[in-house]
């Protein structure tokens, strides 16, 4: 047990001068890692990384204790010498914990909130129809067809934007500026970052180009303004339709109660965008490899709708609670492999005690989401992907919920409902309409996996052919 001025701290690896734990990272699954010390030193593990104090949780005790018993310590985020340069501030993600945060919470809840989230859905089955038929129409690109499903779904709720091709000036906006933020944003750039502060000078010519300040900070202000922008041309006109912006304009605007709440709207809406888009694309990327990688759960989920449904008719949402294996599909894409296997880190506002361990302020808290999902006590066989463990023996759903992919306490997910319902209806209309195989996974090839804003494989060699006829 290691002491510091007299106080103690978790148990966790030694720091080496300089590069900190670094080197027991393994490169790019740094979760994997946490989740082994939990044997080495427990569910609370602490270190210290270029003089900043990071605590990792590995249980899921132990996160609901600090990140939703304690939130009203444990709901900041650390502090990022990147959000300022490059126009970041609006940022709900990694907002400070404070009165704006509130207010971009207020307008994602409003908005997204469960069941008034379902006005969406016949947008949700719409966008779904224009997936089945880019399939049949380019299955290759399947990869760029799911991003694009994401995107316009997205950004059809939150703006009343529809999509029409790639070359759409408000996508091609948000597409640019997140290629760089995401980057901007890793955790492990952040604390970089912080030490090195001229990193975000470096000439977009030069090797880490993509870290230019000067280039960052005007795609962002593209992302922020242009559907806004649009969206006053709409109210203008009277064509405005339903979506979360609208909605929000207009509460605030008509109550008046937040002083620069249009700011506050523009920023909180383009949050949502970005933390919609790669978290909903990079899901189905995973629901696709679980699908080749076990035929016999494919075929077990087509018997369903087939059975249920009869050969001729695709799901609705108002089938859902008739398909419980498709559910149970859901839920297991969801605890297999989460596509944010650390949440996103959470910080301590004010010293704090737990279980007689000293958690200093401005602590980073992560939730290590893996050592839940991956816990062999909790799932037998985790690393298979089987959806029966949500099923009980008669059939029925159990009461597992593997919410913790949606993070928590204050800051759990606020479009995990909106999620719920576009991904649910994706996996019943893809698993009604294909057949997905792949001879490079089945036969063991080596598909490569990507860490930025998610956990994701990259796209693998793959065939998807209809299964019915319309
Ligand atoms: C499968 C899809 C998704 C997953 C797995 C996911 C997961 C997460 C996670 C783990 C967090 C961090 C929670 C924490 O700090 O404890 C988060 C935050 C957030 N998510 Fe999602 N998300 C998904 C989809 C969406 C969608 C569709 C939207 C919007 C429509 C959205 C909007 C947000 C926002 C705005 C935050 C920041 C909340 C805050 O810091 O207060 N997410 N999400």
């Amino acid at each position: 047990r290691r002491k510091r001025d007299g106080k103690r701290y978790p148990p966790g690896p030694s720091p080496l001068p300089l590069l900190g734990v670094a080197h027991l990272m393994g490169g790019t699954t740094p979760w994997a890692v946490f989740t082994n010390w939990k044997a080495e030193y427990g569910d609370i593990v602490y270190f210290r990384q270029f003089g900043q104090d990071v605590v990792v949780l590995n249980s899921e005790e132990t996160i609901r204790d600090l990140l939703e018993k304690r939130s009203s310590n444990y709901s900041d985020r650390m502090y990022m010498s990147t959000r300022e340069p490059y126009g970041l501030n609006f940022d709900t993600v990694f907002h400070p914990h404070n009165e704006t945060w509130r207010a971009h919470r207020r307008i994602a809840h409003q908005g997204l909130r469960e069941h008034h989230v379902d006005i969406y859905q016949p947008t949700q089955l719409r966008f779904t129809d224009a997936l089945v038929k880019n399939l049949e129409t380019s299955p290759d690109h399947y990869h760029s067809h799911f991003q694009r499903f994401a995107a316009s779904v997205v950004l059809s709720a939150i703006y009343d934007h529809d999509v029409v091709d790639d070359d759409d000036p408000i996508l091609k906006a948000v597409v640019e500026a997140l290629n760089i933020l995401v980057r901007v944003q890793t955790l492990d750039n952040t604390i970089l970052n912080n030490v090195v502060p001229f990193l975000k000078y470096t000439p977009t010519w030069l090797p880490g180009g993509w870290r230019n300040v000067t280039e960052g900070r005007l795609k962002t202000e593209r992302m922020l303004n242009l559907p806004i922008e649009d969206l006053k041309k709409k109210i203008a006109s009277g064509s405005a339709g339903q979506s979360v912006a609208l909605e929000s304009m207009e509460r605030f605007g008509n109550t008046n109660k937040v002083p620069g709440f249009e700011e506050v709207v523009k920023g909180a809406c383009c949050s949502l965008y970005a933390a919609a888009s790669e978290t909903t694309s990079s899901t189905l990327m995973i629901f696709l490899l679980a699908m080749v990688k076990n035929p016999g759960v494919q075929q077990r989920a087509q018997e369903e709708i087939d059975r249920v449904l009869g050969p001729d008719r695709l799901p609705e949402f108002s089938d859902r609670s008739s398909l419980p294996y498709i559910e149970a599909v859901w839920r297991e894409t969801l605890r297999w492999s989460p596509v944010a296997p650390l949440g996103i880190p959470h910080s301590a506002t004010n010293d704090d005690v737990y279980k007689g361990w000293c958690i200093p302020k401005g602590t980073i808290v992560i939730a290590n989401v893996w050592s839940i999902s991956q816990d062999p006590k909790k799932y037998s066989s985790p690393t298979s992907f089987q959806p029966e463990r949500f099923l009980d023996d008669k059939g029925g759903l159990t009461d597992d919920l593997p919410a913790y992919a949606f993070g928590f306490g204050r800051r759990i997910c606020p479009g995990r409902h909106f999620a719920n319902n576009s991904l649910w209806i994706v996996i019943a209309r893809l698993l009604a309409n294909f057949k997905f195989e792949s001879d490079f996974v089945r036969s063991g090839g080596d598909v490569k996996w990507l860490t930025a804003a998610t956990f994701v494989p990259e796209p693998f060699p793959c065939r998807i052919t209809p299964r019915r006829s319309h």
